[in-house]
């Protein structure tokens, strides 16, 4: 087998394991782990992206954030640039949330390409989550507030990956926002 996917499999396992008790927020609780996936899944088969690096710092993304992972972990286990990748995406859960999100914004103009790309990715997984389903404890405007925010956040990543790019700005026109 091609050592790439030897790299992916490995990866994608990795991801598995730590996220295994974790869920996510829709009523049928779906594994957490289909979310990394997918985000992968959509830089690979819609952004044609084919930087193995990226797809494994996708399949990483919420690694650091959500479990007990560490960025000297992936270092050692996945390299140095796989590592960074994820810690540019990944959100300072020590700070109150409102500074979490208003930092997403403000950085996201100065993240490596790679980060932008994952960044795009992720953004519109989650918003194609909204759309199929509200999550548990989640009004209309919450939504639409995502929505609101997510925009400002991809306004910092354009000039990265047209296709994906396009199909953001369709999920805003359609809850009136523009890009
Ligand atoms: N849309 C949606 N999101 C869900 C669901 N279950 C879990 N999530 C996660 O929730 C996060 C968005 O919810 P928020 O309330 O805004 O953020 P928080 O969980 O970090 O506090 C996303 O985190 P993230 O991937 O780290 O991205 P980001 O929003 O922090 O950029 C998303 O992956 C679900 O069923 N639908
Ligand atoms: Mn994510």
């Amino acid at each position: 087998m091609d050592s790439e996917a030897v790299l992916l499999l490995e990866t994608v396992n990795f991801a598995a394991e730590k996220h295994r008790n974790q869920r996510r927020k829709d009523p049928e609780g779906t594994p957490y782990i289909n979310h990394p996936i997918g985000v992968a899944r959509i830089l690979s088969y819609e952004g044609g992206v084919t930087d193995i690096e990226v797809l494994q710092a996708a399949l990483l993304h919420d690694t650091v954030e959500d479990t007990d992972t560490t960025s000297e972990e992936l270092e050692a286990k996945f390299g140095p640039i796989v590592a960074q990748i994820v810690q540019e995406v990944t959100d300072d859960k020590r700070l109150p949330k409102q500074e979490r999100k208003r930092l997403q914004v403000e950085h996201a103009p100065c993240c490596s390409r790679q980060a932008k790309l994952v960044k795009l990715a992720d953004k519109l997984y989650n918003l194609r989550d909204l759309n199929a389903h509200v999550p548990v404890g989640w009004s209309a405007e919450r939504v639409q507030e995502y929505f609101v925010w997510a925009a400002e956040v991809v306004k910092g990543l354009k000039g990265t990956n047209l296709a994906l790019e396009e199909k953001l700005e369709k999920l805003f026109k359609q809850r009136g926002l523009q890009l």
